[in-house]
């Protein structure tokens, strides 16, 4: 579904990606991880459309994105969460959704100023959107509650509703169990299942080992903004390369899995 080929940044000198040539198979869910800073956010932004590449290629269903604006990327089906929330916890859990929804449709500043007739059918096919995608994650009976009442796992729900709205075919998730408990981990994982089920393809970045192992179908491994290493969960946690990378960083002081738990490479190493 998405292919990156050579695909790299720089910031001044640093080398954030490097050439990193990987496929993101249709259907399945596929895990980026790396011990901290190995451009796995950095990569996300990259195909996402949020910054532009220094060198490579990034194609969707055949198609060259690499210098599309985000809009152009999202309008293509290829949505994504951030690692901080970004929804508007003062407005209706509806009206999140709603924006995400409102970046496929057609209706300019001025038919939202004249309240022209397409901006009418815009609103009412923003709102069938959003409760669908609302629906989908299971929050449609909160939906004209403010969406800063909900707990932590539903406003990340309502962070997944906000991209879903834009009815993507590849959903990108940056590190969406942060911040949550076990069992708050254990729904989250059940609803990206259902949404894969349900026909969508998902890219996450994670650093959550229980989760990457237990969900994905296929991981790429990023150290130092390179691809060190890709396959399914069994032949990652086995590569050298892997083990020593989570290893050499925890000796380097690299951060702890999330919220300080055990290491990722100790996790990684015994998956
Ligand atoms: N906009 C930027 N300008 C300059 N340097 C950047 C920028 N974005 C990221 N970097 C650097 O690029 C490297 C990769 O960062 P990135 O955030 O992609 O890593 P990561 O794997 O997502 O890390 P983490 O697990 O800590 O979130 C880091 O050294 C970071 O400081």
């Amino acid at each position: 579904m998405l292919e990156v080929e050579n695909l790299g940044i720089r910031f001044g000198g640093l080398h954030a990606v490097r050439d990193v040539t990987a496929t993101v198979p249709a259907g399945q869910i596929t895990a980026i991880i790396g011990p901290n800073g190995a451009g796995k956010s950095t990569f996300f932004n990259l195909i996402s459309g949020f910054y532009r590449p220094t060198t490579g290629t990034v194609r969707f269903q055949g198609e060259n994105l690499t210098r599309l604006p985000t809009h152009e990327v999202v309008a293509r089906g290829v949505a994504r969460t951030f690692q901080t929330t970004t929804i508007y916890r003062e407005l209706s859990v509806l009206d999140n959704a709603m924006i995400g929804h409102r970046v496929r449709t057609r209706a300019g500043l001025l038919d939202a100023l004249l309240r022209t007739p397409r901006e009418r059918r815009d609103v009412q096919g923003s709102r069938d959107g959003a409760m669908r995608a609302l629906d989908r994650v299971g929050l449609s009976r909160q939906a004209h509650l403010p969406a800063g009442a909900l707990t932590q796992e539903g406003q990340k729900r309502v962070g997944i509703a906000m991209a879903l709205a834009s009815e993507p075919k590849l959903l990108l998730l940056d590190e969406p169990a942060a911040g949550m408990n076990p069992e708050e981990t254990v729904n989250l994982m059940t609803l990206i299942r259902e949404l894969v089920a349900g026909g969508l393809t998902v890219t996450l970045v994670e650093h959550k080992m229980s989760l990457v192992m237990g969900l994905a179908d296929h991981i790429l491994v990023l150290h130092h903004g390179q691809l060190i290493a890709q396959g399914n969960p069994a032949q990652v946690s086995r590569d050298p390369a892997v083990i020593e990378a989570y290893l050499g960083s925890h000796a380097h002081g690299g951060q702890m899995g999330q919220d300080g738990q055990s290491t990722q490479g100790g996790e990684a190493a015994h998956a």
